[in-house]
């Protein structure tokens, strides 16, 4: 029995002490699996289900169906799923982040719960990190589901003309997060149920969990729409210019926020000769910060470069240049202005959710990864998940080098290229990995250089090609890799009892799970393998003490530093990173749940909707609630007399003479003559809304209730997302001198919030009554 180590405890453990009972009970139904026939194995699939329906738990259901599946698979794919697999499947279920090492098979292993989790027939989503990988993963797994009779289908990123609601009637359907999370907000802004085409949200399983579930946690999903904003990007990227750091604004650069100081306010307040501060208007001092920030923040050429007169994000871990990405509302007009380049139109969204946020929705959540140790707190901060490490099937035989550093990039590409050609000459694979694109191309020109054949494998669609992957398990084969190339390449030995893969890792340093990803592709399986990692002194992250910079200076030029201090200090940089991007992530998170919370609220009220429909019931007490909250609102006296008269006008045909709300008005709001006037308003929109429904005829009146809502809600809900946005890039500079930003955000958007369903109730009179109905 293969052991499983847990870090976290209480009732996920209690939970996986269940595992190897289930791993017994598994084996123990092999035999009988064994012996049906392929459609009698189908046909057990499906009276599992049954007696799902019946009541039977999943929990219960388990080893029974873990060993329908380990047969299915053995007969279409002639695998066997091992113990490790079917406790790493065991775990996923039990809502766990599985560390399974790369190419202990993890693919196969999310078939086996997602297999159960089909029983209830709700669906089940496996989401993994990009399209390529979801598409193969599909192809892949898809002989074993069609086999035992479910239905799979791959929601494919690239291809939006798919029949969508075809893709949901799957059991399982594989994608990647921002593909199902756009399905999710296109839902959520339809008029009717039948366009809907998720249907709910009941169980996850996430591949490279790192990745989806930690560093992406901030990619925000959206569906915008042009907006016509005010674009005066082009005058405060000018003053930002004039703003001196340290003096006129304070930087955090791993809060990512720019402050002003008491004096930078005041000359910023005197140039535009506007109030910015006081809060009147939150777009301008938005703008503001957006011009400090994309000058102190955004750096040319490290986290975005000008090509072709306009501007293209660089890609953090893979320093690529990314096609159609962008940074948000108006910090790509910002960064427009910034470099002098014509601003583009700003767009407005219309509805948003962060990947974590869409995460969230699944009742059941699961993740695995090929490494999950150290971060069993983020996982647990982040989804309230427990981590749980599968120990690899057969021990690592790979002989892992500690990093050594070269004076600089130069050194340590010459380095590259000996080390590359006396392991080739050896009849070694040998596979030569970096984060950076820069080098990348470096280490394909060293290698040229120095007459080495190589093949370069760079993922430029997230695909790679197969025949390069195959040639790289070769004797004596070179082949260049980009990071995001390594997720999930399989590099197959072609001389199993040879020497094994040799992976060479070149700085700069990124993260350690990297690190891990790029060695791993060594020596899987038990295989035999090697690996290395050259750094250089010109390594941006590499913040080495000074005794340790000298010696770098007076070594020789070729030689690498490599000692116990230097080792620490790597340590050290791996510890800061991963420590920064938590700390990011969990900043980016603590704000995100504000206006996690409003949408949830505002997406129920919709579903309700699109469901139920908006009843004349509920039309008419919104009318009242409307009408009293104006009459209530109005002030006593006679100046709010024609006031009150035009704004129930605005929003009904009214019939109250002016001289009735005079007289309604001649009290305070608690008065007899203010109740008699609310009565008399109610009374008679109450009456415009029986009219109005009889005008329309039954029908086409609902119809019009439940779209008038429905507009109504997507209209104020994209307000809401500007002015949140809005709020929260402000406050930074409204905080600046004290307070807490995140608590002031909280109390505006909660303002905000009652704005907006006050709103919503208001303008959906209005239209009520208004709207011209053409029936065609
Ligand atoms: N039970 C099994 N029996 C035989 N081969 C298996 C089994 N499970 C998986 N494999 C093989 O192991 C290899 C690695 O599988 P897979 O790519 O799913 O690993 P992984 O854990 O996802 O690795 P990575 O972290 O690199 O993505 C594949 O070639 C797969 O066919």
């Amino acid at each position: 029995m293969s052991k499983f180590r847990l870090f976290g405890g209480g009732k996920a453990r209690n939970a996986f002490e269940r595992c190897p009972g289930w791993v017994r009970a598994i084996d123990l139904a092999e035999d009988d699996t064994h012996r049906l026939s392929d459609s009698d194995l189908a046909q057990s699939l499906s009276g599992l289900r049954q007696r799902h329906q019946n009541g039977e738990s999943l929990d219960d259901l388990l080893a029974e169906t873990f060993a329908i599946v380990r047969e299915a698979a053995v007969r279409t794919l002639g695998e066997r799923p091992f113990h490790e697999q079917l406790i790493g499947g065991a775990a996923l279920h039990l809502g766990s982040v599985v560390e399974m090492r790369t190419g202990e098979g993890k693919t196969l292993t999310a078939v086996l719960p997602a297999c159960l989790h089909a029983l209830a027939g709700k669906g089940v989503h496996v989401l993994t990190a990009n399209d390529y990988l979801a598409a193969r993963d599909a192809e892949w797994m898809g002989p074993v589901y069609r086999f035992l009779g479910l239905r799979s289908a791959l929601l494919s990123e690239d291809d939006r003309s798919d029949k969508r609601d075809t893709v949901y009637n799957a059991d399982v359907v594989y994608g990647t997060p921002s593909g199902f999370a756009y399905d999710y907000l296109r839902d959520n802004l339809t008029y009717t149920k039948e366009e809907v085409v998720q249907h709910g949200h009941f169980s996850a399983i996430v591949d490279e969990a790192d990745l989806v579930m930690l560093d992406e946690v901030s990619i925000l999903p959206q569906i915008t729409a042009p907006a016509d904003g005010p674009s005066d990007h082009a005058r405060l990227a000018g003053l930002a210019t004039r703003l001196k750091r340290d003096v006129h604004y304070e930087v955090d650069e791993v809060r990512r926020t720019v402050s002003p100081t008491e004096q930078g306010m005041a000359l910023v307040e005197d140039w535009l000769g506007a109030a910015v501060y006081s809060g009147d208007d939150v777009g301008l001092a938005r703008r503001v910060s957006l011009a400090l920030q994309v000058k102190e923040l955004y750096v040319k050429d490290r986290d975005y470069a000008v090509v072709d007169g306009a501007i293209r994000i660089i890609d953090a871990a893979t320093q690529r240049l990314l096609t159609d990405r962008r940074l948000g509302t108006g910090l790509d007009q910002a960064l427009d202005a910034k470099e002098g380049l014509t601003v583009r139109r700003e767009r407005q969204a219309l509805a948003e959710i962060g990947q974590h946020g869409y995460l969230r929705l699944y009742p059941h959540l699961a993740g695995m990864a090929g490494v999950v140790k150290g971060e069993g707190e983020a996982y647990r901060d982040f989804y309230g998940l427990e981590a749980l490490i599968v120990a690899p099937r057969r021990p690592v035989r790979r002989v892992d080098h500690e990093p050594v550093v070269y004076p600089d990039d130069a050194a340590m590409l010459r380095a590259m290229r000996k080390t590359v050609d006396e392991k080739r000459a050896a009849g070694r694979p040998v596979l030569v990995g970096t984060a950076s694109d820069e080098i990348a191309s470096k280490i394909s020109l060293t290698l040229q250089a120095g007459g080495i054949e190589h093949d370069v494998l760079d993922a430029r669609n997230h695909g790679f090609e197969a025949e390069i992957v195959a040639r790289a398990g070769h004797p004596g084969a070179v082949t260049v890799l980009t990071r995001m190339a390594g997720r999930g390449v399989d590099i197959r030995l072609a001389e199993p009892e040879g020497p094994g893969l040799f992976v060479l890792g070149l700085g700069p340093l990124t993260s350690r799970r990297l690190e891990l990803h790029l060695r791993g592709r060594a020596g899987r399986w038990g295989d035999p393998g090697e690996s290395a990692f050259f750094l250089s002194f010109e390594d941006p992250h590499l913040s080495l003490p000074r005794p340790f910079e000298r010696l770098g200076d007076a070594a020789d030029a070729d030689e690498p530093a490599v000692n116990r201090l230097i080792t620490r200090s790597i340590e050290a940089t791996l510890n800061r990173l991963s420590a920064r991007t938590t700390e990011k992530s969990a900043h980016a998170l603590r704000y995100a749940a504000v206006q996690e919370e409003q949408r949830a609220a505002v997406y129920t009220r919709r579903k309700d909707i699109l469901t139920n429909g908006f009843t004349r019931e509920q039309v008419n007490s919104l009318v009242e609630k409307v009408m009293r909250s104006f009459v209530i609102d109005a002030r006593a006296g006679t100046e709010d007399v024609e006031g009150l008269s035009t704004t129930i006008r605005n929003h009904y045909p009214a019939t109250v003479g002016l001289d009735v709300i005079a007289a309604g008005l001649s009290g305070d709001p608690t008065s007899k003559a203010r109740a008699d006037l609310i009565e008399a308003v109610v009374r008679d929109a109450l009456s415009a809304s029986a009219a109005r429904e009889s005008d329309l005829g039954p029908d086409v009146a609902a119809e019009l209730r439940r779209r008038v809502m429905l507009a109504v809600m997507n209209q104020q809900w994209a307000v809401q997302l500007r002015d949140l946005d809005d709020t929260r890039d402000s406050l930074f500079l409204r905080t600046a001198a004290g307070g807490d930003p995140l608590t002031e955000y909280r109390r505006a958007a909660s303002r905000l919030a009652a704005r907006m369903w006050k709103e919503i109730d208001e303008q959906f009179v209005g239209y009520w009554f208004s709207v011209q109905v053409t029936i065609t």
